[in-house]
């Protein structure tokens, strides 16, 4: 449903993306991940054929991005991260602008009243859209993108500065859009967020560092390091110069940290890694690597 070879796109000197290949297949919902700046956006505008690449190629939903992006446009919903709605626009307004620049204009009334039901929106329709909260901005956005019955969307982080309960529905409403055979992209920074994601891929400088589900990329974390928590109170620089230990850092009610597979770590506790430990060993990897 999504397939890049090789997408590549500079600003200036700076590489924001660097020949990211992947592909994500119908109905998957595809978490991409990773720090701020590593180019997780403008790998979504490259998908979307907003922005054009510089070198590789995307395919979505069957069409060629690159040359066809208008016929792109018609088969996919974005949802960008400034809430793609029209703030001086009621909220039955910005669907029925959506719905209409890509539906027969009969089957807008419909669509328009499924997506304010199924979104929850109904109570909310005559608003001005700037008048809401930022949960139900958010909710306004996810609905226009899926208003058209799009076979794939782009959610750029759909739940940024929302409440844990407003983000529990926002991922309700992307998985009730999955189940209906829609292909989902959607970038994050929270981990309990990515561990909700069929597969993920880890963006980092502009590279794709990793791509896997989350229980995989568990386990091959787990088979190259021992993850350790430690109680508070511990001397949290004295544990680092320790041999074999790679980092540690504070965490919860102690300290959290990774060392090399074969480190001596009879008097702290080893733990299973979290999708936390496993960014910050791939991270760290790529580091050393730079
Ligand atoms: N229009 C632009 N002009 C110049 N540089 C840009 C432009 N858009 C992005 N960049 C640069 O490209 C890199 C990747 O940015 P991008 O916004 O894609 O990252 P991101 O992973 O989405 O970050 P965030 O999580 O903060 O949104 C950054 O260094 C950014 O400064």
């Amino acid at each position: 449903m999504i397939k890049a070879e090789g997408l590549t796109r500079r600003f200036g000197a700076r590489l924001a993306v660097e020949k990211v290949s992947f592909e994500v297949r119908p109905g998957e919902v595809f978490g991409l991940v990773g720090p701020n700046g590593a180019g997780k956006t403008t790998l979504v505008r490259l998908l979307t054929g907003v922005l054009a690449p510089h070198a590789g190629r995307a395919e979505v939903a069957g069409e060629d991005v690159t040359r066809r992006p208008e016929a792109v446009k018609a088969r996919i919903g974005y949802a960008t991260q400034d809430a793609s709605v029209y703030p001086d626009l009621t909220v039955r307004e910005n669907l029925e602008f959506r719905a209409a620049l890509y539906l027969p204009p009969q089957e807008v009334p419909a669509r328009v009243a499924e997506v304010l039901e199924r979104f929850g929106l109904e109570p909310w329709q005559h608003r001005l859209a700037g008048e809401l909260s930022g949960g139900w901005r958010q909710r306004l956005s996810l609905a226009q993108a899926f208003v058209h019955r799009p076979r794939v969307a782009f959610l750029d982080e759909p739940t940024t500065g929302l409440d844990p309960l407003a983000r529990r529905a926002v991922w309700d409403l992307i998985y009730a859009e999955a189940a209906r055979g829609v292909t989902v992209l959607v970038t994050t920074h929270y981990m309990d967020e990515a561990e909700r994601c069929h597969r993920l891929g880890l963006i980092y400088r502009g590279r794709l560092v990793a791509l896997e589900t989350p229980q995989a990329l568990k386990a091959a974390a787990q088979a190259r390091y021992r993850f350790f928590q430690a109680p508070a109170g511990t001397d949290l620089e004295a544990l680092k110069a320790r041999p074999g230990i790679l980092d540690a850092w504070p965490s919860g009610a102690g300290v959290r940290g990774v060392a090399r597979s074969d480190a001596a770590l009879e008097d702290l506790e080893v733990v299973p890694p979290t999708l936390e430990d496993v960014f910050s060993v791939l991270v760290m990897e790529e580091e050393a690597r730079a």
